[in-house]
């Protein structure tokens, strides 16, 4: 398995920046992004779309996505709860959008305040729209190992909703262990199940490091085939709507386990300290 391309997507300034309690100005969220976009990463989520009355922390999206200086080669992304968020995305010329669902009724509700069955029924058009657009649409799926509220998740669960993602238009699904509640045994079980209704080249994993077990888990997935893995420069972050989320897996942690397993990346370690530094200042 060695020798493969393995693609970080960075989602430090949005995962990173949307739960925290200090205010960032939007000067040093741009600069975030600018030093992220001179390490070699192809893709970096920037921040999203949604209801300011939720997110607070990210109302100021649109003047983040129009200060970038957008690096040759990477892709821009942005999160896009519905057709609102989707309009607002496109106007700040997003490279691609990610729709975000849940795996679990709680977790559905407190963030997005619907069932899971209503916020599929809520990307529909949103998918018809960028379609038209030829706008990529990436996919999160949550709460794939347990949920705060619903306690464990049925691997059959996420296999189904999973798949129907990937059949209302998503080109990958990023599968969100939110809470960290996961390992290698408990992935492998997932793994297990969800592997026989979707390849693992549609798949991607997001690993917050709560219980430090993040790393392996990146490299159980790599086992079973998975190339793609989001990460959070410095480890920014956490879900404001997931009592006891913390940060993402740290990109600096999660290049080195993948280099090391002899991995190409593309990404230049080095180049990452500056962003770091900047991370640094924020946390
Ligand atoms: C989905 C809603 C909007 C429903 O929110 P709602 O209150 O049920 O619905 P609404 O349609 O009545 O909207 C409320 C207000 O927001 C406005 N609004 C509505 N949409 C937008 C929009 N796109 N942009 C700007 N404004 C918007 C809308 O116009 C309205 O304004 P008002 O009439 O009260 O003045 C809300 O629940 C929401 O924004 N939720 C997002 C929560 C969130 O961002 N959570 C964190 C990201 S997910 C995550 O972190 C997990 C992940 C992805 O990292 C993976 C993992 O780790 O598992």
């Amino acid at each position: 398995m060695s020798g493969d391309t393995v693609t970080l997507f960075e989602v430090g300034p949005r995962d990173g920046l949307q739960s925290l309690k200090t205010e960032v100005p939007a000067a040093t969220k741009i600069a975030l992004v600018d030093a992220l976009s001179n390490t070699g990463l192809g893709k970096i989520e920037v921040t999203s779309f949604v209801s300011p009355k939720w997110v607070p922390q990210l109302a100021d999206a649109a003047e983040v996505m129009a200060g970038i200086t957008r690096a040759p080669g990477v892709r821009y992304a942005v999160l896009t709860p519905n057709l609102t968020g989707l309009d607002r995305a496109r106007a700040a010329g997003a490279d691609e959008v990610a729709v975000f669902a849940s795996a679990s009724e709680g977790f559905s509700r407190a963030n997005l305040n619907c069932s899971v069955a209503e916020s599929l029924d809520r990307f529909a058009p949103l998918f018809e729209a960028a379609a038209a657009d030829h706008l990529p649409v990436r996919g999160y799926l949550s709460t794939v190992i347990a949920c705060p509220f619903d306690g464990p998740t049925p691997p059959e669960t996420v296999a189904r909703i999973a798949a129907r993602m990937l059949e209302m238009g998503c080109y990958e699904i990023s599968l969100g262990d939110t809470i960290g509640a996961g390992d290698p045994a408990r992935l492998s079980a997932l793994l297990d199940v969800l592997l026989d209704h979707v390849p693992a080249d549609r798949l991607a994993g997001h690993f917050h490091d709560t219980h430090g077990t993040a790393l392996a888990m990146i490299e159980t997935a790599l086992h079973r085939g998975l190339r793609v893995f989001d990460a959070s420069v410095a480890g920014l972050g956490g879900c404001p709507y997931a009592p006891g989320a913390s940060g993402n897996v740290d990109t600096r942690a999660a290049l080195e386990r993948i280099t090391a397993l002899g991995f190409a990346t593309g990404v230049d370690l080095a180049a990452l300290a500056e962003a770091e530094r900047i991370a640094a200042t924020i946390a």
